[in-house]
């Protein structure tokens, strides 16, 4: 009995979802979008039907969670915060430390504090949320539940690096993927859209958002990912590189004179779509003027491209597939980078209806009649796994 909330702190995004338990009704959710950046958006929805939005700039995630949480009591959705009676946190980097979600004491919050340099971009802004909550909720059950896990039944052939091998024994260095929540829930949904058991699928789940990884699931474990010790490689992202040849890092250091942090940042948040158009980090506003801006076009050409070599090796991967799934930011609204994608893989037998996929957010099999392989729209729902998992464990 009570009120839960799952809070997920993104890279660009602060979500959250307060949900009515045991039941799982969701009373109220929202999202802060585009976090610094001009014209960020706040959008809480909640009644029936009711919404509020509001535009202004937003520099950090802490500025985001004291908006959303003053909205919480000026809009009604609660009296009082003690009628939320746990939290759930999202958590990018749990590294070998956490297999499984865990209830938060001060040692989880200084070994997620531990871990920022396994997720610059989120473990830093994630435990910042915590304490935020836990100083104006000090005594209800919060649990951390991270994107590693999932991904913790990878096989060592793809997990490890070809690096010297005592590097992963003394210093972790492995790869550990991210956004398993979401592959986790997406995997389960489409199981249940194929009416199959889930332990007898190959999948690929595309999770794009501003981040961005894909996935090969087999027997509805990961098998492999491309995110990597960070979530810094694998295809290209809103900021992130996705892969690159080291070797080119230390060029451009010494090119531009300068040091790992800033190269790291450059890397992180001023390279993929924003980098590359030098537009936008957000790929509507790319699209918005790719007619018009050689270099936007560029850009989304690429970040296609990425995405369609990683679901190609990881259909060769798994020597096979049943269905892909798209899912998260890009993947749940743009309908146009669905259909270039799905052409793009036509040799796999993957083909998408064009009017089944003229459709946002909603959970849809996008697949032509004759496809061999399916193509699935499902919208994530990682707040959901989030707040299971607080039921689960707090007791
Ligand atoms: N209609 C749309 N068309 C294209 N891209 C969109 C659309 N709506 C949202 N996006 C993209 O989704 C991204 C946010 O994805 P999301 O998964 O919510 O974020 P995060 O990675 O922060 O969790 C935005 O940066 C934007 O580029
Ligand atoms: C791990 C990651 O990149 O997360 P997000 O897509 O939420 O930024
Ligand atoms: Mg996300």
């Amino acid at each position: 009995m009570g009120k839960s909330m799952a809070v997920n702190a993104g890279s660009s995004t602060l979500k959250f979802k307060l949900f009515q338990m045991p039941e799982e009704t969701e009373i109220s959710s929202g999202v802060v979008e585009r976090i610094g950046l001009k014209d960020s958006l706040v959008l809480i929805k909640y009644g029936d039907g009711q919404k509020f939005e509001e535009t202004l700039d937003i520099e950090s995630h802490e500025q985001a969670i004291q908006i959303m949480l003053d909205q919480l009591l000026d809009l009604k959705i609660i009296k009082d915060y003690n009628e939320i009676t746990g939290v759930g946190h999202r958590v990018v980097a749990g590294g070998e430390l956490f297999s499984d979600s865990a209830l938060i004491d001060d040692k989880v919050i200084e070994q997620i504090e531990s871990l920022a340099e396994y997720a610059p971009l989120h473990n830093p802004a994630e435990a910042m949320g915590i304490r935020a909550f836990k100083k104006l909720l000090p005594d209800i059950p919060s649990v951390a539940v991270f994107d590693t896990s999932f991904h913790t039944s990878m096989p060592a052939v793809n997990y490890m690096y070809p690096l010297p091998y005592e590097y992963y024994e003394k210093f972790g260095a492995r790869k550990y993927g991210a956004h398993g929540t979401s592959h986790r829930y997406v995997a389960h949904k489409a199981a249940e859209m194929l009416g199959r058991p889930l332990e007898d699928l190959k999948l690929v789940t595309l999770h794009i958002g501003a981040g961005a990884s894909i996935t090969a699931i087999q027997n509805g474990k990961s098998y492999d990912t491309s995110m990597g010790f960070t979530p810094l490689t694998g295809v290209m992202m809103a900021t992130r590189t996705g892969d690159i040849d080291v070797s080119l890092v230390k060029y451009l250091m010494e090119k531009l004179n300068i040091g790992m942090d800033e190269m790291i940042d450059i890397l992180n948040h001023k390279s993929g779509l924003i980098g590359v158009s030098g537009v936008s980090a957000d790929m509507r506003d790319v699209e918005g003027v790719q007619d018009k801006n050689d270099r936007a076009k560029l850009a989304r050409d690429m970040y296609i491209e990425r995405i369609v070599r990683y679901v190609g090796q990881y259909i060769a991967e798994l020597d096979g597939v049943d269905a892909i799934v798209f899912t998260a930011g890009v993947g749940e609204n743009d309908f146009t980078i669905r259909q270039e994608v799905a052409d793009k893989l036509g040799f796999f037998g993957i083909k998408v209806d064009p009017e089944k996929n003229h459709i946002r957010g909603v959970q849809r099999d996008l697949s032509a009649d004759d496809a061999t392989v399916k193509t699935l729209l499902i919208p994530t729902n990682e707040e959901l796994m989030i707040v299971r998992d607080i039921e689960r464990l707090k007791k």
